[in-house]
């Protein structure tokens, strides 16, 4: 899966990640009205909106982005009906050729790691069929809990060829608090980045490991270091545009094949309707705006990495 990431990211000249992130506020009235009429103004309505907003938004950018994150816990917020939005997003974007990265950041003990690579990336079997859960090609993965609850999710990877991003070093403000401890007079967000690279060397693509990294955007001299010490991990980066990453700072996260990285926005693109510059589109016009949106990162990244040549 990370060589058809990589082809797609070239083919498109496009190292975006559209994150689908739906929130209620983000809604259109027109779609919230109609989920309502059909569903009623309840858990069902709410995931039939959601699901129609995510589709309006992959219908108007799977042209253009080789891949979307959506991201669990505001489909989780409304429970089972939640849930069955989220994998009817991952089952659309899927047949509409996107690759799905489930942010999901699990990570535990050993058999409890297994049983959610197998919920989210593999199958189970039962009375002699093939059963799937979320069917995900990359999920982010929380290392804190070690190597043991690494490994079942690295395994499942290497069977199902699919991938997983580890955090490393994350785009919010209190990161520091933990991942910038130093140990050994190393931070430890760079012990962690080097795990990651090692197990990444034992996992191989083409030319990318399909063990990829999280280092957010907010924090352009570490993800210098990092993009050093994990030369081939492919890095997804948060943090672009709703908080404060600019294009500027992402250039060297990308190695100088121009590859190696992917960065995400999510409100700035499935929310472009409602910000400055993209008034004319309206409410009604959502997708169409969070398609320009795409249009407008792309030039704005492609821009930032010409100006560093
Ligand atoms: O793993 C992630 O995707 C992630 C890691 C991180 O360090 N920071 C971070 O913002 N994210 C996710 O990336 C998305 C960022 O959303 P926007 O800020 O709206 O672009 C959210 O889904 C976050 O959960």
């Amino acid at each position: 899966m990370i060589n058809r990431l990589v082809e797609k990211i070239e083919q498109m000249e496009a190292p975006i990640v559209v994150g689908l992130d739906p929130m209620l506020s983000y809604m259109p009235k027109h779609i919230l009205k109609k989920a309502y009429d059909e569903k009623g103004e309840n858990l069902e309505g709410v995931a039939e909106a959601i699901w129609q907003y995510n589709k309006g938004i992959i219908d108007a950018t799977y042209d253009l982005v080789p891949a979307v994150k959506p991201q669990i816990a505001m489909y989780e917020q409304f429970g089972l009906e939640g849930m069955s939005a989220f994998k009817r997003t991952v089952d659309y974007s899927k047949e509409k050729g996107l690759v799905v990265i489930g942010d999901v950041k699990r990570g535990d003990i050993g058999s409890t790691s297994e049983a959610y690579a197998t919920g989210h990336l593999g199958k189970v079997m039962i009375g002699g069929k093939e059963y799937r859960g979320f069917d995900e090609d990359f999920i982010t993965v929380n290392p804190y809990l070690g190597s043991d609850g690494i490994h079942p999710f690295i395994d499942v990877c290497k069977e199902e060829e699919k991938g997983l991003f580890i955090l490393v070093k994350t785009s919010n403000p209190s990161s520091g608090e933990f991942q910038d401890q130093l140990i050994d007079e190393k931070p430890l967000y760079e012990l962690v980045g080097k795990k990651v690279a090692e197990w990444g060397e034992l996992h191989m693509g083409s030319s990318y490991s399909y063990i990829g990294a999280v280092v957010g955007a907010t924090y352009p001299e570490m993800g210098k270091i990092l993009r050093k010490l994990m030369p081939r991990t492919y890095i997804l980066v948060p943090g672009y545009g709703a908080q404060g990453g600019k294009a500027e700072d992402l250039v060297h996260y990308f190695n100088k094949d121009g590859l190696g990285a992917i960065i995400n926005s999510s409100r700035g693109i499935i929310a472009a309707y409602k910000q400055k510059g993209y008034e004319k589109f309206g409410e009604e016009g959502y997708a169409d705006a969070s398609r320009q949106a795409v249009i407008d990162m792309r030039e704005d990244l492609r821009k930032a990495w010409m100006a560093s040549k």
